[in-house]
């Protein structure tokens, strides 16, 4: 395992991202764009590699949470339109201009601020985000819409390409505030006097559950990755999708200890009889919170619960019988016929399966899986600069 020297990786595989948007955007009609939402380091699964492949896979445009991250991926040579769904500062506009990154707007003072910085040949694209009842980000009346719609009208450098909202409840079987967030989303487009050329509401649970929702474009982030938007939507999705992300590493140290022998710190585990136990090189520091005490990983095709306190880079499992120091654990994934899905850490952390790759951290490296062979590897620590 060249360019990282700790046994610990999580394992990203490019063609389960690519057929999940394969299959997605087969379900939606064609004059539906995809915007690819690969923001924080595309749900922990490598910002650049999903970018490529979800453009591969047919999405126009891609989204992310703040202007570091967009610039992020135009250094690593991403072209495609990048959409920062966060708040930017008036400041960063010409920055902004000059590398093609379009920003949300949701306030006048913003866009007025914006005027005295840009440049006067400068081309500043922009989605209008409207609050409809997510109560993060946008403008909710009618006067704000009207007023904003002036500026935009009075100078040419203000460029807006798009007009978006955000759903709160999509990922609901319950309906009822999802419907009212669409229809006061339907009234403030109806008073505009042109609609932008990108309209947008849906997140994945709405493009898949919601099809009135969709307008020209949808921003697709966790069905991408294969995980579903909710445990309750889940069994209605109408396409099969399959998880991207699994998480691996090496037994370092295997011991026999007696009854009454303890584990880790505080010494709070206790062996209730004479038990083999392995040591991994994962800790919380590497996202494996101590919350996940008792989780159990797969070691030989077998459910292995982690004892005592999970340390800042490592922890113990209990084997199920010896196994050789540099077997493979399993903590998110198959091994025979068992399998850790990212839903079962989730329930463990009660969470939702969003955070659970978001959390695994960048000294984690990704290596990256297509037609079942390593492609490439991630491995912040030590970059393509490093000598090793
Ligand atoms: C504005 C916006 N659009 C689209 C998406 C994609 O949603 P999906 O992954 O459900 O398809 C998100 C994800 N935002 C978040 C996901 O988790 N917390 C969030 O704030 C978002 O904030």
């Amino acid at each position: 395992q060249r360019f990282f020297f700790r046994d610990t990786w999580a394992e990203v595989d490019l063609d389960r991202i690519q057929n999940n948007l394969t299959e997605i955007s087969a379900h939606l009609s064609k004059d539906v764009e995809i915007i690819a939402v690969v923001k924080a380091n595309a749900y922990g699964h490598g910002d650049f590699q999903v970018a490529e492949v979800a453009l591969k896979a047919g999405a126009s445009m891609l989204a992310v949470a703040f202007m570091d991250e967009a610039l992020a991926l135009r250094e690593k040579g991403i072209t495609a339109p990048i959409l920062v769904l966060g708040a930017s500062r008036p400041g960063d506009v010409n920055i902004a201009a000059e590398a093609g990154i379009i920003l949300t707007v949701f306030q006048k003072e913003w866009l007025k601020h914006a005027q005295k910085i840009l440049k006067k040949d400068a081309a500043l694209f922009l989605h209008l985000k409207i609050d409809t009842g997510m109560g993060r980000l946008g403008i909710r009346t009618e006067g704000e819409l009207k007023a904003m719609e002036r500026l935009f009208e009075e100078d040419p450098r203000l460029q807006l390409h798009g007009i978006y909202t955000h759903f709160a409840t999509a990922d609901e079987l319950d309906d009822t505030y999802f419907n009212r967030q669409l229809s006061l989303f339907k009234d403030m487009l109806s008073i505009m006097n042109h609609q932008p050329p990108v309209v947008h509401t849906s997140n994945s649970a709405a493009a898949l559950m919601h099809p009135a929702a969709r307008f020209n474009a949808v921003r697709i982030g966790i069905v991408m990755y294969g995980l579903a938007p909710s445990v309750k939507i889940a069994p209605e999705l109408p396409v099969v999708l399959q998880e991207a992300f699994t998480l691996h590493s090496r037994i370092v140290h295997v011991k026999k200890l007696e009854k009454g022998d303890k584990v880790s710190y505080g010494a709070t585990y206790e062996a209730p009889e004479k038990i083999w136990v392995g040591t991994l090189p994962i800790g919380y520091a590497d996202g494996w919170i101590r919350r996940l005490q008792g989780q159990e990983v797969l070691v030989d095709g077998k459910r292995s619960p982690i004892i005592g306190r999970i340390c800042m880079d490592q922890c113990m499992v209990r084997l199920p019988y010896e196994v050789p120091v540099g077997t493979v654990a399993t903590l998110i994934g198959s091994q025979e016929h068992e399998s850790i899905s990212i839903n079962e850490i989730a329930c463990k952390l009660e969470t939702i399966n969003y955070e659970v790759p978001c959390i695994i951290t960048a000294r984690v490296p990704r290596l990256y899986m297509q037609k079942g062979k390593l492609v490439s590897l991630s491995n912040p620590l030590l970059d393509e600069k490093s000598k090793y």
